[in-house]
């Protein structure tokens, strides 16, 4: 959708200016407005302007690339999940081979962004599904992790979310995920605790059942390196 006049003009055309449940990532109802290109030139624009504002001198040979490097990586690349055309195709197929047990796909690699700070949040996810009849591709575990990663989030909303999805594209609730992250925002800056990281789970369906949970825990042995 492509409309005349300045983002403004279209905001307050708008009325209400965001959508949001507690589970979505809260996005503004024109989000989709401007195309990429469009985006990484505003956001060119602005990089430039923090930049400026620190004094930084921009006609410097290794700065001067910096507002459209960082314009690029935000909407290609570490904040690309947020338009729901990137979301990940899941191919599925029929549990011909009739596996009753979990599935766990461990050790999926983590890199978001805390909506906070800006600031990476690097870890693992472990994602477990008990199929009802559909199995998912396996590599599809770890880029619905990835496209849900590449926004701005909270680890509790990006965990609830990998499970969400999952439990559609399968169509079950029977769907486990844990996340061990750490927020650069909490190792090295504020409280500087570089040791320190988070854990969120979201169990649905039979994950809630304790012997089920133990099962996945004992799976993970969560004991993450970093
Ligand atoms: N619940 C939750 N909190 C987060 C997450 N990522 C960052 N935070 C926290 O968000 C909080 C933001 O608090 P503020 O007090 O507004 O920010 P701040 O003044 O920079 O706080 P400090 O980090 O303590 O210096 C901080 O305590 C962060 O640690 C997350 O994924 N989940
Ligand atoms: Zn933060």
């Amino acid at each position: 959708m492509k409309t005349e006049g300045t983002l403004e003009d279209h905001f307050e055309q708008l009325g209400e200016d965001h959508i949001s449940s507690s589970e979505e990532t809260p996005l503004r109802k024109d989000a989709f407005v401007l195309s990429d290109e469009e985006k990484i030139q505003r956001i060119n624009t602005n990089v430039r302007d923090i930049m400026l504002t620190l004094g930084l001198d921009l006609d410097d040979d290794s700065l001067k690339g910096t507002p459209n490097r960082v314009a690029k990586m935000f909407v290609k690349e570490i904040f690309g999940g947020l338009h729901p055309d990137k979301k990940p195709k899941s191919s599925t197929f029929d549990n011909k081979y009739k596996y009753g047990e979990m599935l766990v796909e461990k050790n999926i690699t983590l890199y978001s962004t805390c909506e906070h700070h800006l600031l990476p949040i690097v870890g693992r996810a472990h994602v477990a599904y008990i199929s009802k009849g559909t199995v998912v591709g396996l590599s599809k575990m770890n880029r619905i992790v990835d496209y849900f990663a590449k926004r701005p989030q909270v680890q509790e909303r990006l965990n609830i979310q990998i499970v969400r999805e999952l439990q559609k594209v399968l169509g079950t609730d029977d769907v486990a995920c844990v996340i061990d992250a750490k927020h650069l925002c909490v190792n090295s800056r504020g409280i500087r605790d570089i040791e320190s990281s988070t854990v969120t789970a979201e169990y649905g369906g039979k994950f809630k059942e304790e012997a089920v949970r133990r099962e996945f825990l004992n799976f993970i042995n969560l004991d993450t390196t970093f």
